[in-house]
């Protein structure tokens, strides 16, 4: 048979599979006529390599071929998994062949009998309607298969079911993922009625529940609940549940639909992290954050009612001996215990926590006098001096209690809580297990004293100190050249300390060796971090007090903490003040000279207030003077002032030395240094002393002034 093959790519291409070569022209020609493109197959077997090669959208078969059947053509354009459609053609006028061939999946079945060809066009035109139809619903559905699955997946991942009451027919649907959230098969059971429902709904919350309900229906109101429920295995679940109504025609609910997610794990997670940022994790009592919470509550509620709030400080007497003797896990083991023996002593309508370290609290409500008060002190002091049993040890330990009150000794939390705490002093003070009512004839400056030195110990360990830096600038450019380091306490109680607070205590304690060891690794640090954050390097100037002058071994100190925070000498700076260098002038000139020669430079701080001599000022290798604030701040109105500072400068450049003026606040002291040829300066008119994270910004933007 000649292969007949009339094709245009626009047009729908039909295979015809016809041995009759004339008669499969004859039924081309009149498809062609009717806008489609043909190509015809003599055999079963061409008619397959055509089927590959061309894909046409339609065939159109003659049941008897010489090499197979139609009904195995068909069966092997299944198996090549073809899904085209056809038309069955046969010369017989056999009904069951033509109920087997619309079974097989045929379009149509046509006899070849007189109007055959008349017939022929109508017969495909139809036939391809049909397919495109088909075809159209089956990509429907398909992106519909999709969706749905993609919802599915969506509703799986975030825990989200949804739920469908028809109110009248009292059915209710679930979806897949609402039965997974209770731990249940999808559809099982099939039929869902209220009271399971209810079964589920932990029974606390059912009365509320079901009340909601009853309220959606009447008010055809949405609602948005939280609940406690119940999953397959008698785990607890909390879901939130949404739900809207929709009305009928009679203006009534008919179908109330919505959402359940199961938000389980996210209140554990608020719940963990509300524990954590609340309670000491060593005793699970409250921490000092929700403590001020809970004094602040009690003190609005004693204004209302008029009445008082006591507070008592307690510390353990000589607790530090047990942690240094029997370990950190005994001394725990010791907080904890008293921990319970203090809940012992108190109502649950009281507050009691932990402040840190040996530090507890007790906030009495409703007591109404002083007796009262030392009542409750008394059972406390007893309770603890009992021996507490420890691993192989008994150990004994004693308390002092301070206490004030709301509204004689302070108005608010953190007075109270400070004098009570001075009162806790006098306590230890007077004799130990003891306790002490806070008076306002206490002498408060020795016991705020007192109270600085004993929480400034524990500062360091608490996190409570961080520094802030401020730029030191060439007033020329603008550009910074140097930081300076300067130290900040964070008092729980006392809010922000600046050092002439406490560096003094700090000093006669002799608290300031590990607290300015803390500031020179602090500073070193945060110095390298710019430098590896891609700034250029600058020198961060620390301060040194005299007493850690008479540090053993400071230089070596020092060393290990440019070795460790990885800081090259040249861009730390040591500040001395004036003062400090002269009190052992040939010692520290043997110091100083080691530190210069490790590349440390050196610079002398509120420069003009001591009584430098020349002559000394000769021998110490120093690289800068720092002009005092004092003298900058009057420095263009007052001509001592501005006399002292040109002698500074005119000092600096005999002896080659930088200079630096501090405490510059006015573009006037700016241009007057500058005049005098001194052009770096620090102050509040280029930058206040900023936290790391804003220095940052310094660093990035530059400086404007
Ligand atoms: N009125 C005015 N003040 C300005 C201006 N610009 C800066 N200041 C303040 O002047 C002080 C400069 O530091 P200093 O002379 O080394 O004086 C420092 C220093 O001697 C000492 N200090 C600070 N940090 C440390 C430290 O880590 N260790 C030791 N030993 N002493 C420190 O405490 C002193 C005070 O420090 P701060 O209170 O931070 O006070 C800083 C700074 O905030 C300005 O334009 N006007």
């Amino acid at each position: 048979m000649t292969r007949l093959e009339r094709q245009s790519s626009a047009r729908t291409r039909i295979l015809i599979v016809e041995d009759d070569c004339g008669f499969a022209e004859l039924m081309a020609s009149i498809l062609e006529e009717g806008g489609f493109s043909c190509c015809c197959a003599s055999s079963g077997k061409e008619a397959l390599i055509w089927l590959v090669a061309q894909s046409p959208k339609l065939v159109i078969l003659d049941y008897s071929l010489p090499d197979m059947t139609g009904a195995s053509l068909i069966e092997r354009m299944r198996e090549l998994g073809g899904n085209t459609p056809f038309i069955v053609v046969t010369g017989k006028d056999d009904a069951s062949l033509a109920v087997e061939m619309m079974k097989t999946g045929a379009c149509d079945y046509l006899l070849k009998d007189t109007s055959f060809l008349d017939r022929l066009l109508a017969v495909v035109v139809r036939a391809l309607q049909e397919v495109e139809t088909r075809e159209r619903l089956d990509r429907a559905k398909h992106s519909l298969r999709l969706s749905e699955a993609r919802l599915a997946r969506a509703q799986k991942i975030a825990r989200l079911g949804s739920w469908e009451w028809d109110v009248r027919a009292g059915e209710i649907y679930w979806s897949d993922e609402l039965y997974r959230i209770f731990g249940f098969t999808p559809g099982e059971p099939k039929r869902i009625s209220k009271e399971w429902i209810y079964s589920l709904i932990h029974p606390a919350d059912l009365p509320a529940f079901k009340q909601q309900l009853l309220t959606s229906v009447k008010t055809l109101q949405s609602f948005n609940m939280i609940y406690h429920t119940t999953s397959r295995s008698g785990g607890e679940l909390v879901v939130n549940i949404q739900g809207e109504v929709e009305r009928g025609e009679d203006g009534r609910a008919w179908l109330i639909s919505g959402t359940v997610l199961d938000i389980t794990a996210r209140i554990k997670a608020e719940s963990e992290i509300h524990h954590l940022i609340n309670y000491d994790t060593l005793t699970g009592l409250p921490n000092r954050s929700l403590l001020h919470d809970r004094l602040r509550q009690a003190i609005a509620q004693a204004a209302q009612d008029r009445h008082m709030v006591w507070v008592l400080c307690l510390d353990l007497d000589r607790f530090k001996g047990v942690n240094d003797t029997l370990g950190h896990r005994s001394g725990d083991k010791l907080l904890q215990e008293v921990a319970r023996r203090l809940a012992a002593c108190v109502r649950e309508s009281d507050t009691l926590a932990r402040l840190g370290g040996d530090e507890f609290v007790v906030v009495l409500d409703g007591v109404v006098s002083e007796k009262g008060a030392s009542i409750v002190a008394k059972k406390i002091l007893t309770l603890i001096a009992e021996p507490i049993p420890i691993d192989d040890h008994e150990l004994y330990t004693t308390a002092s209690i301070g206490i004030a009150a709301y509204p004689m000794d302070g108005e608010d939390g953190h007075t109270l809580l400070k004098h009570a705490d001075l009162a806790m002093y006098k306590a230890k003070e007077l004799d130990r297990n003891n306790f002490h009512f806070f008076s306002h004839d206490m002498n408060i400056k020795v016991m705020e004293r007192m109270m600085l030195e004993n929480s400034m110990r524990k500062a360091l360990e608490r996190d409570e100190f961080f520094l802030v830096y401020q730029p030191q600038v060439d007033a020329r450019s603008g550009r910074i050249t140097g930081v300076e380091a300067l130290l900040r306490w964070n008092h729980p109680d006392m809010g922000l300390l600046t050092p002439d607070r406490f560096i003094y205590l700090a000093e006669e304690t002799g608290f300031i060796v590990p607290l300015g060891e803390w500031v020179l690794m602090t500073a070193c640090r945060q110095n390298r971090a710019w430098q590896k954050l891609g700034f250029p390097p600058l020198r961060v100037a620390v301060n040194l007090s005299g007493k850690q002058f008479g540090q053993h071994r400071l230089d070596e100190m020092i060393s290990a903490i440019l070795l460790e925070t990885g800081l090259e000498p040249e861009w730390l700076e040591l500040e001395i003040t004036e003062s400090a260098i002269m009190r052992n002038a040939d010692q520290n000139i043997a110091i100083l000279r080691s530190l210069k020669e490790k590349g440390i430079s050196l610079a002398i701080d509120d420069f003009g207030t001591g009584y430098s001599s020349l002559s000394y000022l000769k021998h110490f290798p120093i690289t800068r003077l720092k002009i005092d604030k004092t003298f900058v701040q009057d420095i263009t109105t007052n001509p001592d002032d501005a006399a002292i500072a040109e002698i500074i400068i005119a000092m600096a450049q005999t002896l080659k030395l930088n200079v630096i003026a501090e405490g510059v606040e006015t573009r006037a002291q700016m241009e007057f240094l500058s005049t005098h040829t001194c052009f770096e300066m620090q102050g509040y008119l280029f930058s206040r002393p900023l936290t790391t994270d804003k220095f940052v910004y310094l660093l990035r933007d530059g400086i404007s002034y």
